[in-house]
């Protein structure tokens, strides 16, 4: 049997068990096998082609919008970053302000276009699995619907899947630790619904014989394979109706219905108008707190507080991230920093590295000459 009927008929077993308690760590068994032959089909037919091209990340975040033909994706770009992409002095990064940089709240966002995504792109059809490597990279997946089309939402989030892309979730908790002796051991708490057998028998597919597992939250048996195969990216994603020009107040309704009938909250998702361009400041700001991007302002010597042109990190990043971000030496050369904003006790707090900052936050790193 060729790999191919291999995957099919674990497949067809997969499918025709039904999934409870007694047949769990046998669905389990399989669908490890499942992703581990799939891998290998996936790096037979990539070898000597190579998988996809990688795009050179700039500015302070990078997206990826996610949609099929004609949906609006270079006519919002084109809104989007036409008005900002300016070319200016940057006093933290070197930049090529390309077309696709958007500019909002002093970072610049990088806005990839996912260009022609078609059916079967994940299977490397149409050049779609090069488009999809753009979205893995990306630090926010931004899908883009029509307002009559939102149907094509459950296509593209599947696509994504198949690529190995895990959209709004993070990945489970599980440690493992390799033992000389004794099976393995597995440690979960009560929340755990999967059986320990189950657990153990996945483990040992992937080649675990003694080891020590801890495993936390509920994960699936799928969420637990992702995290033993290594190669899953975990981004946020966001929803955005486009072409709402077209539609009557009273058709809105109807556009709900779709989004909820395809698991989304109409609530969560940002109507716009790329072409009337309307709708685009509630977009960049869902983009902003959707990336969890911190604006930090630099106050430096002899020259004050730079508020025009914030260093912007990512939420949970330190001060010893900014010292990366600002350059190599001073990372070195640091010695202290300052604090003054919400991250901040009192104005001025001496902090080391590991301090977290948090948006607009004052900082003032001390150097050694
Ligand atoms: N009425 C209306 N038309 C729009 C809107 N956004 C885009 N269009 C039109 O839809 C068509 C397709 O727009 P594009 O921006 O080229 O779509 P695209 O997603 O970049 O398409 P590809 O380049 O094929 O991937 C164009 O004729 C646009 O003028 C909108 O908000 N309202």
């Amino acid at each position: 049997m060729g790999l191919e009927e291999e995957i099919e008929a674990i497949e067809d077993e997969i499918a025709s068990t039904p999934y409870n308690k007694s047949t769990e760590a046998h669905i389990g068994r399989l669908k490890a096998k499942l992703a581990e032959k799939k891998e290998k089909l996936e790096n037979q037919s990539s070898a000597g082609g190579g998988t996809g091209y990688a795009v050179e990340k700039h500015g302070d975040a990078t997206i990826a919008l996610v949609g099929f033909p004609s949906v609006g994706k270079s006519t919002l770009i084109n809104a989007l970053t036409n008005a900002e992409s300016e070319t200016g002095e940057y006093e933290f990064t070197t930049l090529d302000v390309n077309p696709g940089m958007l500019k909002h709240n002093g970072a610049n966002i990088q806005v990839l276009d996912v260009p022609g995504l078609i059916e079967g792109a994940a299977g490397g059809r149409g050049g779609g699995k090069e488009v999809l490597s753009v979205v893995r990279t990306a630090d926010l997946a931004v899908f883009m619907l029509s307002v009559f089309e939102i149907e094509k939402y459950e296509r593209l989030k599947e696509e994504l899947y198949l690529n190995k892309i895990r959209l709004d979730t993070e990945p489970p908790s599980l440690h493992i630790t390799k033992k000389h002796k004794g099976g393995i051991n597995v440690n979960k708490t009560d929340t755990v619904d999967l059986d320990e057998q189950t657990i153990k028998d996945v483990l040992n597919e992937y080649g675990y014989v003694n080891a020590e597992a801890t495993i936390r939250g509920n994960p699936s048996i799928d969420e637990i394979i992702d995290s033993l195969m290594d190669n899953r990216v975990y981004i946020p994603s966001i929803v955005v109706a486009n072409k709402a020009d077209l539609i009557d107040h009273d058709y809105l309704p109807t556009v709900h219905e779709n989004l909820r009938e395809y698991g989304l909250d109409p609530d969560e998702v940002t109507f716009i108008s790329a072409e009337k361009e309307k709708g685009l400041d509630a977009l960049k700001e869902r983009i902003w707190d959707s990336l969890g991007l911190v604006r930090v302002y630099m106050d430096k010597p002899g020259r004050g507080v730079d508020y025009d042109e914030p260093l912007v990190l990512f939420e949970g990043d330190t001060i010893g991230d900014a010292c990366e971000k600002l350059g190599k030496d001073l990372e070195e050369r640091f010695r202290f920093a300052r604090v003054s904003g919400p991250s901040a006790k009192h104005d001025d707090q001496q902090v080391g590295k590991e301090h977290v900052l948090a948006d607009e936050d004052v900082l003032r790193v001390i150097t050694r000459r």
